[in-house]
Parts: C-alpha cells; structure tokens; sequence
C-alpha cells in the first residue's frame, strides 16, 4: 500500500539567509507581483486591438526571458533561517512573490485567532461579479491553517467543509478564522468570509492535523512568518 507520509519535516529549507537580506529581497520581490497581478487584471480586462496585444505579448515574453536567466530549479518552497525568519514566496495565497495568489495579507490578533481584509477583482471571478467559490476555498484554507499552526507548530488540512450561504461579489471583502476545539493532534478552525460588516457569504469548519511526522511540542521560537504544508 501506498503511505501518505510523503512530507516529512527536511522538505522545508534551511536556508541560512540573514533576516535583513529577506526582507530586502520580499520588498523587492512583492513589488513585481504586484506589477504583475496588474498585468493580469490589465489582460483580462483590455479592449485594445489584436495588434496592440501581440505587441503587448511580445514585450512580456522579453521580460519572462529576463527573469530566467537566473532562477531557481523548481518551486520556491517553504524556508527559514536560525533567526527564526521563514519565507514562501510560491505559496498559492501569501507568497509575496505570487501574483497568481489572490492579494491577501493575514493578521494574527493573538494565538488562534486571524482575519484578513482585501479587494478582489477581475482574476477571482466565478459566477458573473461574484468571487469564484474555489477561491474562497483557497484563501479560507490558509487563514484556517494559519490559524490552527499559529507559526508554532506545523498543521495540515485534513477535512474542510463550506456552506455558501449567499454570493459574494467581487470587491472588497473579509475573512475571520478562530480555533474552536483542540484536542492532541487535531485543531478544529471555524471561519468565514463576506462582505466586510454585512452576514456571511461562506462559513467553513475545518480539522487541522498536527501530522504523526512532526513535533507535537510548539517550537521555541515559532516561526515569524508564513510557511505551510
Ligand atoms: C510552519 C508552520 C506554519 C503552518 C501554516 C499553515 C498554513 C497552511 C495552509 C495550507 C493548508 C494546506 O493546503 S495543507 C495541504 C492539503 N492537505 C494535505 O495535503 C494533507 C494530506 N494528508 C496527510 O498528509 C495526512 O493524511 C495527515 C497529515 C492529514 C494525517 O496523517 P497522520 O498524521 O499520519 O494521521 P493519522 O495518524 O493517520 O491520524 C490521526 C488522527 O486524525 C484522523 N485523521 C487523519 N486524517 C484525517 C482527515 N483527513 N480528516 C479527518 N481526520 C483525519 C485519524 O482518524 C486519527 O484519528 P484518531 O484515531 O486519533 O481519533
């Protein structure tokens, strides 16, 4: 039988970078995303002619040739130094250097408790002005995985359930997550996301593992920023 203990704690990086120099490189590198999550709302939304957008294309494609000229081998993965400092640019929701990750930025008021608030538009949308509901999905998993890991301990999506109450439309929007329940290895997380101070759009319950592989104790430090499974 196949096991599902694929991960183990030596996928995540020791990379030995001094806290200073990531944070120098994370500016830098969440000012181009943000340039580039532009282009991508720029695209969907254009009207220009046929010809503008292949010369559009043409200049994109010179800089995506610029970019390759150095680069890593694969994904960005999850990093950290002995400072205590991790990093992950690739992830699907706050990797600071994905423009793909909708623009989400977590605020963690105190141990088991987060809330973000950010403006959605064109590259979200599922039903017509609506928020696709994967990517509601997607950015309650991390608020709720957060959440449950607290940056002190490693946690992994094990069951998530939404109930989509009503539309959300594109625009701005907020979500909340708070650990409900805890016992040993299992943390339940509560949340929700919606129209900043009107009923929920989407509820969500979800179970967090601490995997079998990973220290059940928190770690002394915590980690100082995001990192995920
Ligand atoms: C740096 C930090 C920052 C962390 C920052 C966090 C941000 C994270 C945001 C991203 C979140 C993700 O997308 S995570 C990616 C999506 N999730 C995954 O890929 C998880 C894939 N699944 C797995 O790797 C594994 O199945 C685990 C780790 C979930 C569980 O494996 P395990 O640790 O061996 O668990 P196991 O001993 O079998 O079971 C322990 C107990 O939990 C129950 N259990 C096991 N799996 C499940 C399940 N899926 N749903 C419900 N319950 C389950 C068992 O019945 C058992 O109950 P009992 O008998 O004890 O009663």
């Amino acid at each position: 039988m196949h096991d599902n203990l694929g991960m183990t704690m030596g996928m995540f990086i020791h990379d030995e970078v001094p806290t200073d120099e990531v944070e120098r490189r994370e500016k830098a590198v969440s000012a181009l995303a943000d340039s580039v999550r532009d282009l991508v709302d720029a695209t969907i939304r254009t009207t220009v002619a046929d010809d503008e957008l292949a010369a559009v294309r043409a200049e994109v494609d010179g800089l995506v040739a610029r970019l390759r000229t150095a680069q890593l081998p694969g994904p960005a993965g999850v990093r950290y130094n002995s400072e205590g400092r991790s990093w992950n640019w690739g992830n699907a929701v706050v990797g600071r250097g994905n423009a793909v990750a909708p623009p989400v930025d977590i605020v963690h008021d105190g141990f088991g408790s987060a809330y973000a608030e950010m403006t959605l538009g064109a590259a979200y949308e599922g039903p017509p002005g609506m928020v696709h509901g994967g990517v509601s999905a997607l950015m309650l998993d991390q608020i709720m995985g957060e959440t449950a890991s607290g940056f002190r301990r490693l946690t992994m999506t094990g069951t998530l359930t939404l109930r989509y109450r009503r539309p959300l439309p594109l625009g701005p929007v907020r979500m909340e997550a708070r650990i409900a329940h805890e016992e040993g290895r299992k943390i339940t997380v509560e949340a929700q996301i919606g129209v900043r101070g009107e009923d929920a759009a989407v509820e969500a319950t979800g179970l967090f593992l601490i995997p079998s592989w990973a220290p059940l104790a928190e770690t002394e430090q915590g980690w100082s920023r995001s990192a995920e499974g």
